[in-house]
């Protein structure tokens, strides 16, 4: 199990690490491939050296805290998922720190002293644009061998980009793409399929009307769903993983204005899981949401759209 530790700054003195470990910063929004190169080349320096790896990553995330964002704000990776993507590769402390005013206008001495040596880094690994602290002061990977003063070695890791591509993958990216739709480019970046949690709640009970049972998902609002369309997923629910089909709309056959819900219809499932946790595979985009003439024309629509799914599946 992989042990988190919450920190603000200024640090409590009695925390000391005992033993030396090898520490490794970001703020990691999606564990994306860049994310798990710079992870890995810490666990190869943790393993040769014999050490525990940890990571050091923030709270809230950084651009809340230096410019005004619309509210409520989406991590791909909300805290507790990104501990549990940390942990498959091999972190044995995750330290979340909360990014404050006071901490970001430290000097980059002051972190060092204040802030990395309480935990006791033998090794510290960030990826080569990482700042702990302002870029006018110097916080950067290219001088945090000086203000070490020989007391833990640094490695700077080099960017990932994508087959093809020069620019970095960037959660900044992955959101964008997430919020168009564009699953494909989400997969590509992350190294795996997007997944949101979340838990059964009652819809408008018109489903059962239709044909189409949906589950409706009540999704924690730190997480980020996909944009408004159809989508082939992949659901855990009572322990199963069951395939299904995903609307986020406002239902716009039923009526104006209506609020974005998430609702699936399972394949191949007949069950009452009110209450239930589920997580969400986000696996394909169909299409978008359409108003439609009648229920008749949507019900004729969701039988494709059932074909479809199951043609997903069957050539995966
Ligand atoms: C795969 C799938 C696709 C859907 N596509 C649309 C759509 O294009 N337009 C629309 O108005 N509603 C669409 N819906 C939503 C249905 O209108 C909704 O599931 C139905 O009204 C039942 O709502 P309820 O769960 O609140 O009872 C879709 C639902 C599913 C499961
Ligand atoms: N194949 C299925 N897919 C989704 N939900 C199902 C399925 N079979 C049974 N159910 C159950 O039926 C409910 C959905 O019925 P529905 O008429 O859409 O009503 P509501 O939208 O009010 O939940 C689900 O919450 C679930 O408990």
């Amino acid at each position: 199990m992989t042990e988190l530790t919450k920190l603000h700054y200024p640090l409590n003195n009695n925390l000391k690490v005992a033993e030396p470990q090898v520490l490794v910063m970001g703020y990691f929004d999606g564990v994306h491939l860049g994310h798990q190169a710079v992870i890995k080349r810490a666990k190869e320096e943790a393993d040769r050296l014999g050490l525990p790896l940890a990571v050091l990553t923030y709270t809230p995330y950084p651009g809340l805290v230096f410019q005004k964002l619309p509210l409520p704000w989406h991590d791909l990776t909300p805290l507790d998922e990104k501990v549990a993507l940390l942990s498959k590769l091999g972190v044995a402390r995750v330290y979340c720190l909360n990014l404050t005013s006071m901490l970001s206008e430290l000097e980059p001495q002051s972190f060092v002293d204040e802030v990395l040596m309480p935990l006791s880094p033998r090794v510290v690994v960030a990826g080569y644009d990482h700042l702990y602290g302002a870029r006018d002061k110097q916080a950067d990977m290219a001088h945090l061998s000086n203000y070490a003063r020989n007391r833990f070695d640094v490695v700077t890791v080099a960017k990932t980009a994508l087959a093809g591509q020069n620019h970095k993958i960037a959660s900044r990216d992955i959101r964008a793409a997430l919020a168009d739709g564009d699953l494909d480019f989400v997969k590509a970046s992350l190294g795996r399929h997007h997944e949101t949690s979340g838990v059964v709640v009652h819809g408008d009970a018109r489903g059962r009307t239709l044909g189409f049972p949906t589950i409706n998902i009540w999704t924690p609002e730190q997480e980020s769903l996909p944009a408004i369309g159809v989508y082939v997923v992949s659901v855990t629910i009572l322990g199963q993983q069951v395939m299904g089909m995903a609307s986020i709309g406002r239902n716009v056959t039923f009526g104006k204005d209506r609020p974005v819900t998430v609702e699936i219809n399972l394949l191949d499932f007949d069950q009452a899981v009110y209450g239930e946790p589920v997580r969400v595979k986000w696996l394909q985009r169909l299409r978008g949401e359409v108003a439609f003439e009648s229920a008749e024309a949507l019900i004729e629509q969701l039988e494709r759209d059932r074909q479809d799914t199951r043609n997903y599946f069957e050539k995966d």
